[in-house]
Parts: structure tokens; sequence; C-alpha cells
């Protein structure tokens, strides 16, 4: 128990006997085998953004991406480049797959917190799902539905519960500090919140280590073992909390549909034994974590119809509101970092394009020793020969790769190169290490035709304006 709680005027005492016994459900994992029955049939390869014309030029929707290069202002850095169409047509896939459910579409905001990629994502339906108080204040400038939004998180701070108190959002417990602080904002702000258990179901992703969330060793959630006392609490403080669900999140990146299944099929397990005991939940929460096909060799990955098929049967029958908190699969493949060609070196035996974008703009590869794919977005001159080359960066930091052993035609320097799928977790988590301030984005518009700028790019004048009267 934390030791602050003899300050407040909560009671949270942890029982040792739970009033209710919770053991029945023992998360004995295992990805199912449903090679033979029950699998849903994986959908075609879906339509995407960037293609290559007849004379082998790259292009973002209708428009040619060495047109968008000569076009933008801030010609010697690198800047992102959306596809608007793209990303209605993943929101609708997540749509289709859904109707004929109760549902909520939570985006998960950290993915990319682009104040127009939220806009467009709240006017097709989606909800947000938000972990900092800054993304709930974000989400509400985006005119998001706060009683619709999640705020989820580990460590969630008393301010940013009062404000989520406040604007009725739906909070997810996460231990025994955060229900204890939780009911603190409901007795602040004079709100019953309606919470939803995090339970860690204990279900092996099969992702990195780094992106894995549901694991029992994992930061994020409660034990299933404690989820007595979690509804004793809940009973007690029943005028600053109202359990409205269960929620789980087993990781980013999964490309096996049947370890949604796995976990669904405990979270509902959870959801009729907490019904017995008189809660009336209305939400099953399963998370995000969808992953994409990152490797582009046309192998066909899961869609959201996938996904969704998987779950389905669960629902019938139970009255419930599904919520599904996407992030990776809406926006990755919306998005291409693209970049200038600065020169071409060997050292040894190795080759290396040096590029002006790097690890500050797109961390991942040196982060999780991601693979995105890569790609030059005009024909190779004539005669140039094809080499394996590591495509890097200029930050003071051998890591600072964005691929390695890449095969590819001899650019020459100007030549414009692209990062894949940098529409989630790139520039998200983009820095401004070496004072490479952040870059500029734009999209093409669902027009196919016209490139709006959607973000300014950072300069010096931002990180001075840190020190102003200091
Ligand atoms: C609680 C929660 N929900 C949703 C997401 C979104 O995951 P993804 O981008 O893999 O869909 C994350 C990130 O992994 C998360 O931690
Ligand atoms: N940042 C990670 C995903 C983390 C998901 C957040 N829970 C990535 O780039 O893949």
């Amino acid at each position: 128990m934390p030791s602050s709680a003899h300050h407040h005027s909560l009671s949270f005492q942890p029982s040792i006997i739970s009033l209710f016994s919770f053991t029945a459900i023992k998360p004995s994992y295992k990805v199912l085998d449903r090679s033979q029955k029950n699998v849903p049939q994986m959908s075609k390869k879906a339509q995407s953004a960037f293609s290559f014309n007849d004379e082998g030029y790259m292009l973002c929707e209708g428009v040619k991406i060495v047109d968008v290069m000569a076009m933008v202002a801030e010609k010697k850095r690198p800047f992102y480049l959306y596809s608007k169409s793209q990303l209605t047509r993943n929101y609708a896939a997540y749509a289709e797959a859904l109707q004929g459910t109760q549902f909520i579409v939570g985006y998960a905001v950290k993915a990319n917190n682009n104040l127009k990629i939220l806009e467009h994502l709240r006017g097709m339906g989606s909800s947000a799902v938000l972990v900092s108080g800054n993304e709930l204040q974000l989400a509400m400038r985006a005119g998001f539905d706060p009683t619709r939004c999640v705020f989820n998180g580990n460590g969630k701070l008393l301010d940013e519960l009062i404000l989520a108190a406040k604007l009725d959002v739906l909070v997810n417990v996460d231990s025994e500090f955060d229900l204890e602080q939780i009911c603190e904002a409901g007795r602040i702000s004079g709100k019953q919140i309606r919470v939803l258990l995090r339970i860690n179901p204990d279900v092996d992703p099969q992702v990195h280590p780094y992106v894995a969330t549901g694991n029992k060793n994992s930061k994020f959630g409660i034990r299933n073992e404690k989820l007595g006392w979690f509804l004793e609490q809940v009973k007690h403080h029943h005028d600053k909390v109202k359990l409205v669900g269960v929620h789980c999140h087993l990781g980013s990146t999964i490309s096996k549909v049947n370890i949604f299944r796995d976990a669904a099929e405990l979270m509902v397990g959870y959801i009729d034994l907490i019904r017995k005991e008189g809660f009336e939940i209305q939400y099953l929460n399963i998370g995000g974590g969808l992953g994409i096909d990152y490797y582009h060799e046309g192998a066909v990955y899961p869609t959201p119809m996938d996904l969704i098929d998987t779950v389905r049967d669960l629902l019938t029958g139970r009255d419930l509101t599904l919520i599904i908190e996407p992030g990776r699969s809406l926006v990755a493949n919306t998005a291409v970092l693209v970049n200038r060609v600065t020169g071409v070196k060997s050292n040894g035996n190795k080759n290396f394009i040096v590029i002006d974008g790097s690890m500050s703009e797109l961390i991942r590869p040196s982060l999780y020793s991601a693979y995105q794919h890569i790609e030059l977005v005009s024909p190779p001159a004539a005669g140039a020969k094809r080499a394996t080359f590591d495509v890097v960066g200029p930050v003071c930091e051998s890591s600072d790769f964005l691929g390695k052993d890449r095969e590819m035609a001899m650019p020459e320097r100007g030549a414009g190169l692209v990062v894949h799928d940098a529409g989630a977790y790139c520039m998200a988590m983009a820095s401004t290490y070496n004072l490479r301030m952040r870059p500029p984005e734009y999209w093409v518009e669902e027009d196919g035709k016209t490139v709006k700028k959607i973000r300014h790019a950072e300069d010096l004048h931002d990180h001075l304006r840190y020190f102003d009267g200091l």
C-alpha cells in the first residue's frame, strides 16, 4: 500500500483475505491453435497511399514526392508527408469491422498527436485514448467528446485526474495507489468517476519486450488475483467511483489476432464474475496493439476486420460496448519521412548513405532495432550500381541509423529517400537532440493532389524562447 495512504481521509486498507474469490480464472496462457477452425480469413492487401508511377517516381496519392520536396519552404530539412485519404481509409476499416456492434474506437493519441490528424479522426467518429493531462487537453481542443474518451496510465497525477473527473472522462484503474488517487480526485471534484479496471491478463503478445505490456511482470495493470480487493474498494467508495468496465492492453505490433482472442476470452470471464457481484459492467476494452506490415514484402497482414471477427462472438448476448484503442494501425502507414541524401561513403566493408534525417526525427530503428522500409523517390541515374548500405543520419551516435544493410541503387547527392510507415510513434517520439529542431508536417488532401502544411517546423527561436528573461 502507498505510504501516503494515511494522509488522506479515504480509507484504503488492503484486505488480506479478499471478500470474493477470483482465483477461478487462471490465465494459464497459451496461444490457442485456431489453424483448423474458426480462423478468420485474412483480407486482401489494402490499398497503399505510396506507389510508383510508370517513370519510377514515388507518389503520395497523386503527387510526386520530388515535387513536394521542391515546393516546401524548408528545402534543406527532412519533413513528414501524410496521406489524408489513407487516414480516412484506415478509420473506415475499423468502422466497417465494427458495424452491428456497440463500440468506441479510441484513437491512441500517443501514436501521433498532430492536431489536424486528431480533428480528422474525430470528424469520422473516433474517440480518443489519453495518457497525460496534456493529451487530454489537446483532445478537448480537437473537439472529442470527453465522455467517450479513456484516460490510461500507470502514473496518473492528481491534477490530471481532477481534470478527467471534471470532464467526465472514463478512467482506467492501474494499481492500488491509482485507485486511491482516483477516489481523491472524485472527492475533490465532487464527481463520481466512471472507471475501468485495467487487468493484466498475462498473455504474451509475442513482440519486442519494450512494447509488451500484458505479461505478468509488466508495470501496467492489476493482477487478477487482486480483483476482489479492487471490487471491495470500488463498492466502498461508490460515491466517488463507479465501476463500468474492464480493460486490457497486451502490447504493440501484434501480428496474430488469436492473441487478442485469448485475452478477450479471459476478460469476458472476469466481466461475468464481476457482474455476479452486482456491478453493472458496460465496457469491454481490449486495448490497441494491432501491428502493420513494416517489411513491405507482400505479406498479408491481419486487418481490423480480422481482429474484430476474432472477438465478435464474445459480445453476443452480453450487452457490452466494445472499446478498442488502436494507434499504429490507424496512422502508421499514412506517412513517410522524406529525407535528402547528403552523401555516400564507404568505410572498410561498409557503405553508408548519409541523409539529412536522423534518430532525432525518427527513433524507432535506434530504440527497438525496428525495421522501417526505405526507398528512393526517383529512378536511379543511368548506370547507378546497386550495393548494400546502412542509411544513417548526422547525429553523433553510432545508433543513429534509419536502416541497416539495405540493398539499393547508389543515390546521387540530394536525392530523395523516404522512410515508410512513419505516421505512428515517429514524429510523436521526435526529439531535438543535437539541436535538430523538429520537422514540419504536410499532408496530401483527399483530392489526391493538394499539399497542405499541417504542422510548422520548429526552429532555433523556439529553443531560445526557453531562456527568455532568465
Ligand atoms: C493502453 C494503450 N492503449 C493503446 C495503445 C496503442 O497501441 P497501438 O499503437 O499498438 O495500437 C497503447 C500503446 O501501446 C497503450 O499503451
Ligand atoms: N513507441 C512504440 C510503441 C509503444 C506503444 C505504447 N504503449 C513503437 O514505436 O513501436
